[in-house]
């Protein structure tokens, strides 16, 4: 059974050295594919210099875009979805998200922020459904038609896919992980006009006819 990762990542020079090399030390991790969704800074070249595969998209096509490259590049049965600003990742959040998809316990998960900071921890309290630390059987992934375009949406398309088509899924908890988040990335007023664009990018994606093709 081959498990790949895929690491969606837009200009996250600092901290794509991190999340890379700890995913392509761990040992149920076969792959590690990240994918460089048109970044201008040095994204592509640092997750170079770890070793892992690097996809460099010429333009920035979106996170939906960017994850279906590496899902289409890879030959996995079990897909790892990571976002590639993560602070605090290890090797137990990878378990936690891998091993009950590789029992057959059920074949997805997905991943929830706890006891790390304040903000990102609400963020997934509200809304733990749109969070990018997932595992997926790769069956799933082949089945939603559209994913490539949804941008921001595509994790509220995988999770309304989920769910209508009744497959199971188990949230598990990643203690002490967190993410950069946008206004800290941009600065207060570029960042929340950015949160509101992914807002509405998610909202649009909200659909209940994701049924099997
Ligand atoms: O156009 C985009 C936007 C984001 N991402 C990646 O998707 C993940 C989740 O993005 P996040 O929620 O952190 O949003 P951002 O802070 O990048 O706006 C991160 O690894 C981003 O680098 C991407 O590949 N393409
Ligand atoms: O936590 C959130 O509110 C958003 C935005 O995170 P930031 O704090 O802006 O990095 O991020 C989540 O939702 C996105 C859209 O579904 C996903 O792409 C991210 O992976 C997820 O962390």
């Amino acid at each position: 059974m081959k498990i790949t990762a895929v690491i969606p990542a837009y200009n996250e020079e600092k901290t794509i050295k991190e999340v890379a090399s700890i995913v392509n030390e761990h040992r149920l991790v076969d792959e590690v594919i990240v994918v460089s969704d048109g970044s201008t800074d040095n994204t592509a070249k640092v997750a170079t210099k770890v070793g892992v595969k690097v996809i460099d998209l010429p333009t920035n096509k979106g996170k939906g875009a960017a994850m279906k490259a590496g899902v289409e590049e890879s030959q996995a049965d079990i897909v790892l979805f990571l976002d590639a600003d993560l602070l605090g990742l290890k090797k137990e959040h990878i378990d936690r998200l891998l091993i009950p998809v590789i029992n057959g316990d059920v074949e997805t998960t997905i991943g929830i922020f706890a006891e790390g900071r304040m903000f990102t921890d609400l963020a997934q309290k509200i809304a733990p459904f749109l969070s990018g630390q997932r595992a997926v059987r790769r069956r799933i992934l082949d089945n939603i038609p559209d994913l490539d375009v949804t941008r921001f949406g595509v994790e509220m398309a995988l999770t309304q896919y989920i769910k209508v088509n009744n497959i199971s899924l188990k949230e598990v908890v990643l203690e002490d992980l967190s993410h950069v988040m946008k206004e800290e990335k941009r600065g207060f007023v570029k960042g929340f006009m950015s949160r509101l664009k992914m807002y509405w990018e998610v909202l649009k994606n909200f659909s209940s006819t994701r049924k099997v093709r």
